[in-house]
């Protein structure tokens, strides 16, 4: 098993917050990890630190044998770490064609724009259809594919995926977690993001439970799903593993 994204000890604080106390965890090549937890645990904080867009005050952050923890988050993606944010933040007055264009020069990966254009419209073809449309006049789930599309321009080792069922019908959640298995199995390492813990260790081999700010518990998605550990972990308790 190689080891591409190994946590250590991490600490960050938002002034006088402490929003993760001492978090590690390790991600290998190929796996597909669930991060789950409360609104509010840290999930958000951790990818956005794993990114370098939040400095951690201690800890160290590994990409395979590299220590990325204080690289700016330009070179972060350019060492292969792309990150799909929560709230599909897509540019509203660009076409769909646009946004996964920029997608690919944003992250400095200009080589085979069309290859994986093409890519990413076979694993949304929902987006092909619309890749005149403006972003901002997509629907909630069109956005949130074209934040994924963007994301997976920059031909990523790691996808970092932040919520992406969220807000969505339960028949758009099946159809977006179809693809993002397909795009594990093409060979896409993934650290998810979800509040959806049944959806999301359906589609993991392994996860972890945060809860404010520490990681509670962590196994294999059987062990997490059979065990009280992620129920106990959410505010409304039943909610997680009974939607
Ligand atoms: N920019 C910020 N300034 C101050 N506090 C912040 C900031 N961002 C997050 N926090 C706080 O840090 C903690 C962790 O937030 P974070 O967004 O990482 O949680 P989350 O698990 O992703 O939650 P959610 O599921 O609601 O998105 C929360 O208490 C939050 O209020």
């Amino acid at each position: 098993m190689t080891r591409l994204l190994t946590v250590t000890d991490l600490h960050v604080y938002y002034g006088s917050v402490h929003a993760l106390k001492g978090v590690s965890l390790e991600v290998a090549e190929g796996e597909v990890v669930a991060l789950l937890g409360a609104n509010g645990a840290g999930k958000t904080t951790l990818l956005r630190t794993i990114s370098g867009l939040v400095r951690p005050r201690q800890g160290e952050i590994r990409l395979g044998d590299r220590v990325i923890t204080h690289l700016p988050a330009h070179e972060i993606v350019a060492l292969g770490v792309a990150h799909a944010p929560e709230g599909r933040r897509v540019f509203g007055t660009l076409t769909v064609e646009e946004n996964l264009t920029l997608g690919a020069y944003v992250r400095g990966a200009t080589p085979e724009v069309e290859e994986t254009r093409a890519w990413v419209y076979d694993l949304f073809p929902r987006l092909r259809e619309r890749r005149r449309q403006m972003a901002g006049t997509l629907s909630g789930g069109e956005q949130q594919m074209l934040a994924i599309g963007r994301a997976l321009m920059a031909r990523p080792r790691l996808l970092l995926l932040d919520e992406p069922s969220l807000g969505l019908a339960p028949l758009l959640v099946q159809s977006i977690f179809r693809t993002i298995a397909e795009i594990a199995r093409q060979g896409v390492t993934i650290l998810l993001v979800e509040q959806n813990a049944r959806a999301a260790l359906r589609l993991a081999q392994r996860g972890y439970v945060l809860t404010t700010g520490t990681i509670l518990a962590s196994g294999s998605a059987a062990e997490l799903m059979a065990g009280d550990r992620v129920k106990a972990a959410y505010l409304s308790g039943r909610s997680a593993l009974t939607s």
